[in-house]
Order: structure tokens, then C-alpha cells, then sequence
């Protein structure tokens, strides 16, 4: 069976780490500011928790669920940006 180049696999990863933190901060700043005004109080309260988790350097494991449409991709953008 043939064995892939790891050393391509290793570029290849860093690429796409590399292509990812290409990311304009002050764009992500204006996402962030646009969506974090429109988040619902029950958005707000899970965005707060995350945040908070992460600002205070503690680990958490979070899931969130919700019927389809209910906002968990708006929610993860959010937090992310
Ligand atoms: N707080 C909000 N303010 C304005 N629009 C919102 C808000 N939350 C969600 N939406 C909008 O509602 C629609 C559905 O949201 P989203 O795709 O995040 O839901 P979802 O729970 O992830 O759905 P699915 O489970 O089907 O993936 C999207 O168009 C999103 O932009």
C-alpha cells in the first residue's frame, strides 16, 4: 500500500493553519460587533459563558442545541470572530 509523503501532509496542514490566521482582525471586529447586537437573551447568555470560560483561561466543553433555525450558527460565528 502506498504511504504518504508525511512531509507534504506537514505543508499541507500548515497551509491551511497558515490560510486560517490570515484573518483581518478588524473585520472580524466589525462581524463581531454586528452580530453580538442582534444575539437574543438566551444567545447572549451562552456567547457569555464561552467567553468568559475562555477569558478566565479555564476549559469547558460546551454543546449547544436547539431545533433548526433557532440560531446556533449565528451564535457560533459570533463567538468566533
Ligand atoms: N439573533 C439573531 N438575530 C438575527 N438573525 C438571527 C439570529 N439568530 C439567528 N438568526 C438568523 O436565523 C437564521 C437561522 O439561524 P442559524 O442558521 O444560525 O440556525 P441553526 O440553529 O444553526 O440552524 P440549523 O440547526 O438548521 O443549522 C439565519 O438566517 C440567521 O442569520
Amino acid at each position: 500500500m502506498p504511504v504518504p509523503n508525511v512531509n507534504s501532509i506537514s505543508h499541507f496542514s500548515n497551509t491551511m493553519v497558515v490560510r486560517e490566521l490570515q484573518y483581518d482582525i478588524s473585520e472580524m471586529q466589525k462581524q463581531h460587533d454586528t452580530y453580538f447586537d442582534q444575539l437574543t437573551i438566551e444567545q447572549m447568555n451562552i456567547y457569555h459563558r464561552v467567553i468568559n470560560c475562555v477569558s478566565n483561561k479555564e476549559h469547558g466543553f460546551f454543546f449547544v442545541h436547539g431545533f433548526s433555525g433557532t440560531g446556533k450558527i449565528f451564535l457560533y460565528k459570533n463567538i468566533v470572530s
